[in-house]
This record gives structure tokens, C-alpha cells and sequence, in this order.
């Protein structure tokens, strides 16, 4: 056992986070520490953003990034926001390189607080995604729920933010649609060979939207950056906005994505400290801080 490691609790916009600090040590956390810190209330999460000393020049640290299940993600918006908080905290320093199964990002925090992340390119290829069979034009593929002759969600558009997306399009509420009933089942659809983040989007004008997202390994979250970003870009390919757009997420936080003319996609919003603690990487026993608080 290479002893405890700290942590921090964090949250971008209602996306639950944990930081790791793996700084200077060969392990990693474990996908049993993973299920085991999800299964406390106190610690339960969405993703572990694990921060391990850098493997390419030119980059700060590696993020290895963990869902609830113990399962990989390539990409995390809402949980590089917390990340970039926490070192910013920690150093004074605003900009930063990281890299991450998904490549290379920068992201940085902004003299209000708001932290921007670089997502990269986004990628439409059935192959890129990836989807099993093909598909020319992945702005609306063949997909849909429910009754065969009147489908509840159907034709949804997909996209690669590194990771694997499809966005369901509606005109009504997003909380009218079951999605913790449609989640698991789109998520492990066969057409999704390495299963896929499921997004119900309602643009409300050409600027703003409305999602709700199942993540893949995670479930129903209150807020996905790589989802929102997935969204936008989706949304301005079929015309539905513009390529900057204002989201508004299911625990009420606002996100700002503009898909930029150089074809990075840039997402911008809050993120928050809840409490520190340290854990031990492999089995997830934990302790929270003394100073900590809440
Ligand atoms: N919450 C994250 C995305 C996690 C994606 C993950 N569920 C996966 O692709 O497996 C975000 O803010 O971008």
C-alpha cells in the first residue's frame, strides 16, 4: 500500500467530483476504491478526477478520469473545471495543460472566478464515436424508444467530445421524458459498442438550451460538461442555434459553450469546494480533514 492519498470534494454546477491528488506516486485509484466511495453519501460521485504527475512534455499533470461504476471516461468538462480550481487554489497559477486519455487540453480560470476548458475538436465519424454499423451523416441517426409506430425519443444526433454522445432532440419539457428508465437502456444499446452519454435536449431560442443527460457509468447527473458541449455542437450542425449557447442544467447551473471558428469547443462555468479529505487508493477507505468544513 503506497498510504493515503488527498482529496477534494467538489461540484461544477451540480456534477459530482472528486479530486485525487496522485501526485508523485506510481498507483492509481482503483475501480473497487471507486464503488466504494460511491457507495457513501458523504462521498458519492459522478466522476474521480485523478491528478498523476505528467507523462508528456509540455503538459502540467495526466487526469485519469473515473465514473461512479469504477469505468473509464476519456473526457470530464465539468469535473476539468474542478481540477483547474483546486490547482489554482493551490498555486497561484491561472492556465494550465493537461492531458488525458482524450489528448491534450488547456484550461483556465478567469479573473471572476469562472474557469473556461478547452475541449478540443469534436468528431463526427461513425467510427470516431464510436457507433457499430455505419452511418453517413451522423447529424440523426437511426435510434428510438418506445412503441415502434410512436416512438417517446427517437432520431437523435451523434457526436464524439472524446467521448462517445447522442443528443435526443424535444419540443417538450425535458423532466416529462422517463430518462432514468430510456438511460441504461440507450446507454447499453448495442449500436454503442463502447456504450454512450444520452442527452435530452429543448432549445429554447437560438442562443439557449435546456438538457438533461444519463452519463454513461454514472447515471442521471445534474450537470455534464462534455454532454453540454456535445449538445451545442449538435445543435448549431442541424441549425437549431447558433455556435454559442447558454445551457441550463437540471441542478439549476448555467454553462456556456461556444463552439469557436478554429473548431475547438470551448465550455465555461463554475465550479465549487465542498470538503478535503484523504483515502486510501485502492480500497476507497477515507477521512475527512479536521479543518474541513461542512
Ligand atoms: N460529467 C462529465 C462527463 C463524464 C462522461 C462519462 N460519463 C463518460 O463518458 O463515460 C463532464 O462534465 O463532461
Amino acid at each position: 500500500m503506497a498510504g493515503t492519498a488527498p482529496f477534494a470534494k467538489m461540484n461544477g454546477i451540480g456534477n459530482e467530483i472528486i479530486v485525487a491528488d496522485m501526485r508523485g506516486r506510481a498507483d492509481k485509484v482503483t475501480a473497487a476504491a471507486a464503488i466504494a466511495l460511491n457507495a457513501d453519501a458523504a462521498t458519492k460521485f459522478d466522476q474521480i478526477m485523478a491528478i498523476h504527475d505528467a507523462r508528456t512534455p509540455g503538459t502540467a499533470y495526466y487526469i485519469d478520469i473515473l465514473n461512479s461504476d469504477g469505468t473509464s471516461a476519456q473526457a470530464c468538462g465539468n469535473g476539468t473545471r474542478c481540477v483547474v480550481q483546486a490547482l489554482a487554489a493551490e498555486t497561484g497559477q491561472k492556465r494550465f495543460t493537461f492531458e488525458t486519455r482524450a489528448g491534450i487540453l488547456n484550461a483556465e480560470e478567469h479573473a471572476d472566478g469562472l474557469i473556461s476548458v478547452d475541449m478540443g475538436k469534436p468528431r463526427f465519424g461513425w467510427q470516431e464515436i464510436p457507433l457499430a454499423e455505419e452511418f453517413r451523416d451522423t447529424r440523426m441517426i437511426e435510434l428510438q424508444i418506445g412503441p415502434i409506430d410512436a416512438p417517446v425519443l427517437h432520431s437523435p444526433s451523434a457526436v464524439s467530445m472524446g467521448n462517445p454522445h447522442v443528443i435526443f432532440w424535444v419540443d417538450n419539457d425535458v423532466w416529462s421524458y422517463e430518462l432514468d428508465r430510456f438511460g441504461p437502456l440507450l446507454e447499453n444499446h448495442p449500436i454503442f459498442p463502447e456504450r454512450a452519454n444520452i442527452t435530452i435536449a429543448q432549445v429554447t431560442s437560438p442562443e439557449t438550451m435546456i438538457i438533461r443527460t444519463w452519463e454513461r457509468g454514472a447515471g442521471l447527473t445534474k450537470a455534464c460538461g462534455s454532454a453540454a458541449c456535445a449538445a451545442v455542437v449538435a445543435a448549431a450542425r442541424t441549425r437549431r442555434t447558433g455556435r454559442s449557447v447558454s445551457l441550463l442544467a437540471p441542478g439549476g447551473g448555467k454553462l456556456n459553450v461556444e463552439w469557436r471558428d478554429d473548431d475547438h469547443v470551448i465550455l465555461t462555468g463554475a465550479a465549487e469546494w465542498e470538503f478535503s479529505g484523504s483515502f486510501d487508493p485502492s480500497t476507497g477507505a477515507w477521512a475527512r480533514d479536521t479543518e474541513s468544513a461542512a
